[in-house]
């Protein structure tokens, strides 16, 4: 083929990709004449890269020098961040199979392609009693290969986990991999601010309640680190008063900043209202949809997995059964594209419906809503895929548009959310950290609306206090603990199933690693060389 036959030929084949009637070039299309014009004006970089502080170096240096991390700090400090960059490197350095990423609720687990921890640990909810817990583990056999496989455990929102679960937990890993180490031996990233939601049905009769209140929370972690730079604000007086709600103490100034949130009698229609509870979210989103006299198209979620997996899915953002309709207000609740601002928590309104392939299995009208998010942008949503993974495996998966309604959500699911604009009803609010995680969510002052306030719905609890200040006070010491001279735990005191140690020579360096950790990474795939490659790597 001539020069000029190769041009054609290049042409046609741009021709065809900018016009095909797949959706996702349509989303491009929007406004433009070609995906060639969209990306000169939108260059495609999709994540901006984080200039990680000294504190977020400090975690991912432990990281890689094998500790057992607790990683603290503020909403907005970055912890969500950090962790999924910790998750991908701990995934690099121990093999996909070996790291299990969970979080006690749902929500939390989607946003990591998790399980929730009771999945992970193939335990129900019907009893506390460890011992059963542990007869369930052992007679199931994909439990406890999870638990034999796993090198590294990576828990989410720890806050929400209650002390006794902890604690049983702990007893169970070492019980099952036969080991009397701590945890069994298993490292452990735990990550959360207990200032924020607490666990949901503590149990009380050991009259504990919070993770950190576990006989073996201090011996669980090589390191505990908090994170102090706030990201999300910028403004000073406003992280001021986040501190200060964060702590359950409010100054004058405080006040009279909240007093100057409440003072707006119309709040702006675009603000998602913030409730404390689920019926009134439900109200609030139910009375405007149907408010809106326009033909309504339902979507519902196509799940793949068991039963159990299914209703972790359907605990998580995405809903089971959708409805939308021109003029809905919604939020997005996957980053889509974060160069564009068009992130989890955005916010819009559908615009209109257009015929789509691949909404079928969704939505018997076969279409896809049009967004024009607040930001200005206006794209086609196409469905989303979320999924629950074990290690490397897909265990279960949910098919849905990643929208839900947002003229309300409730404070328990916002957790973790960057919101724009809201308005926050606190008047039915209770326990404690609640207003601090409503209000923590915008970024500025102006985005700030809130109603039916009153001071003493600002609570924290005081073991969290207790356990602040000892925790600063203990930071400093712990940071230069030996974790940062000697990084892996003494081995000598291993009394694995299999204690028999085997030296396995390389060159002029001579290693010691029991046979057990041999054999488990041979059964993750592991060749000899990448099991030598990852140790020394952690050594
Ligand atoms: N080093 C950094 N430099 C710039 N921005 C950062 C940095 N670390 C985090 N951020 C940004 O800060 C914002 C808040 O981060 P993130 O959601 O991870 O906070 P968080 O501590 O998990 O909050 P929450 O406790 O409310 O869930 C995000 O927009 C994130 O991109």
């Amino acid at each position: 083929m001539g020069f000029m036959g190769m041009r054609y030929l290049v042409t046609a084949i741009a021709v065809c990709r900018n016009y095909s009637t797949n959706g996702r070039s349509k989303v491009f299309e929007k406004g433009y004449k070609s995906k060639a014009k969209y990306k000169k004006k939108y260059p495609r970089n999709p994540i901006p890269r984080i200039k990680w502080t000294d504190e977020q170096k400090k975690v991912l240096d432990c990281i890689s020098r094998g500790c057992s991390v607790f990683i603290t700090g503020s909403a907005g400090t970055g912890k969500s961040v950090l962790l999924k960059n910790v998750i991908h490197r701990l995934r690099k350095q121990h093999g996909k199979n070996a790291v299990f990423v969970t979080a006690p609720t749902g929500v939390a687990a989607c946003a990591l392609k998790g399980q929730t921890l009771h999945s992970f640990a193939g335990i129900g909810y019907t009893t506390r009693d460890r011992e059963i817990m542990l007869d369930w583990i052992l007679g199931d056999r994909r439990a406890y290969r999870r638990w034999i496989m796993a090198e590294v455990l990576v828990i989410d929102e720890i806050s929400m986990v209650d002390a006794d679960f902890f604690e049983n937990l702990e007893y169970i890993s070492r019980k099952v991999r036969q080991c009397d180490k701590v945890w069994g031996g298993l490292k452990l990233v735990a990550s959360g601010d207990f200032f924020q939601l607490p666990p949901i049905n503590p149990q009380n009769s050991s009259g504990k309640e919070f993770a950190f209140e576990s006989d073996c929370w201090d011996s669980s972690f090589d390191v505990q680190i908090e994170l102090t730079e706030v990201f999300r604000q910028s403004e000073p007086r406003l992280i001021k008063l986040l501190q200060d709600i964060r702590k359950g103490q409010l100054d004058p100034d405080d006040l009279e900043l909240l007093e100057k949130s409440c003072s707006v009698i119309q709040p702006d229609p675009s603000a998602i209202q913030l409730y404390p509870r689920i019926d009134d979210v439900n109200r609030a989103n139910e009375e405007k949809i149907k408010a809106l006299s326009k033909r309504k198209t339902v979507y519902r979620a196509s799940d793949t997995g068991n039963d159990a997996l299914k209703r972790q899915l359907s605990k998580g953002l995405a809903s089971d059964k959708l409805v939308l309709c021109e003029g809905a207000r919604v939020m997005l609740i996957k980053n889509l594209n974060v160069w564009h601002g068009l992130v989890n928590g955005s916010t819009g309104t559908v615009l209109r419906f257009e015929v789509a392939d691949g909404a079928a299995h969704l939505a018997r009208d076969n279409v896809l809503p049009v967004v024009k998010f607040d930001s200005g942008k206006e794209i086609l949503i196409e469905p989303e895929t979320w999924s629950i993974m074990e290690g490397g495996s897909l265990l279960a998966s949910r098919e849905q548009l990643p929208l839900v309604l947002a003229w309300a959500i409730s404070i328990h699911k916002c957790q973790g959310l960057t919101l724009d604009n809201i308005h926050t009803d606190l008047s039915r609010a209770f326990g404690c950290g609640m207003v601090y995680v409503a209000l923590s969510r915008v970024r500025k002052l102006e985005n700030l609306h809130i109603s039916g306030f009153c001071p003493k719905r600002i609570k924290a609890h005081h073991k969290v206090l207790q356990f602040n200040k000892h925790f600063a006070q203990e930071q400093d010491k712990q940071v230069k603990d030996e974790c940062w001279s000697q990084p892996e735990k003494d081995s000598s005191s291993s009394t694995h199933a299999i204690p028999d140690k085997t030296t396995i020579g390389l060159e002029e360096t001579r290693h010691e690693f029991s046979l057990k950790e041999f054999l488990s990474s041979r059964l993750r795939g592991f060749s000899l060389k990448k099991f030598l490659g990852s140790r020394f790597q952690a050594k």
